[in-house]
């Protein structure tokens, strides 16, 4: 039997995807639209709030196509907290003239392929901030969940841990070469969702999704090994956007 590599967990994470309701927003009354719209912000400030408090951390976005019209991707030490926000959220007027569409329920993960040995990682300061980072406010957020491969000779379980390693690192490498371009945050999914990672990149430039994730294609890591999910690309969503979308004309 192949060894499990170890992991490390941070905060628990919920990418919250929904629709709006346009023609049922579109029916309110401009009063009853800006009531809704002021708790929405209270909402969001009280989340900015617990962002300082550094007790976790909220990312909003548009999402363009037809799979979702915005994400909110929350971070939360634990899964009670992330239920206790989804439901405070689903009690706002506003969440009334929303339907979830996609969910995803998972945690901050480092794995130990590339840690130094005889260091204790849960005291070194880089790694406890990329376990419970504050989501970068990229002007574009993409999510997909993964797995690797279980099937013949293409099997990532079965692979040794040297073998398993090595395709890591030339997968950093490859992650290293787009360094302050785009951010990842790798959540853990096994036992938790439908899929055993979901990714989330951040960039200011959506061209760079494309060529990051273009380029490990090639990679063996994912070239053999890796399967995807249905990919969410979108906007950064800041007060000014979120009322901008909101508004009827
Ligand atoms: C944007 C840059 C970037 C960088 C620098 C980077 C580096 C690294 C390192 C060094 C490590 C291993 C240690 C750790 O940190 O866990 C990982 C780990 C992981 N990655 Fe990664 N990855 C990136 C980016 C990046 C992308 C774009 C993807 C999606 C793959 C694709 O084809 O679409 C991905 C996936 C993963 C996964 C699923 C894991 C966990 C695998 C496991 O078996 O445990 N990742 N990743």
């Amino acid at each position: 039997m192949s060894e499990a590599v170890q992991t490390l967990e941070g905060w628990y994470a919920l990418h919250d995807f929904r629709t709006i309701d346009w023609s049922a927003w579109k029916l309110l009354s401009a009063e009853e639209r800006a009531k809704a719209e002021d708790e929405l912000h209270t909402m969001l400030r009280e989340w900015s709030d617990i962002e300082e408090r550094r007790e976790g951390s909220t990312a909003f976005y548009t999402i363009v196509g037809q799979k979702a019209d915005f994400v909110l991707m929350h971070l939360r030490e634990t899964l009670d907290e992330l239920n206790e926000l989804e439901n405070a959220f689903n009690k706002t007027t506003f969440a009334q003239y929303t339907k979830p569409v996609y969910s995803y329920v998972s945690i901050v993960e480092l794995s130990s392929y590339m840690a130094k040995p005889g260091t204790d990682p849960m005291q070194d300061p880089d790694i406890m901030a990329r376990l419970k980072p504050s989501l970068p406010k990229s002007k574009h957020i993409c999510f997909y969940p993964m797995n690797k491969r279980r099937s013949g000779n293409d099997n990532w379980y079965t692979l040794s841990m040297e073998e398993r390693r090595a395709h890591m690192r030339s997968h950093g490498m490859i992650g290293r070469s787009y360094a302050g371009r785009v951010k990842q945050i790798i959540t853990g999914s096994v036992g938790l969702d439908d899929w055993e990672w979901g990714v989330t990149l951040f960039s200011d430039d959506p061209l760079t999704f494309k060529k990051l994730v273009y380029e490990m294609r090639f990679d063996e890591a994912s070239a053999r090994y890796g399967e995807f999910g249905a990919f969410y690309v979108g906007n950064l969503l800041d007060a000014d956007k979120c009322r901008q979308l909101l508004s009827i004309g």
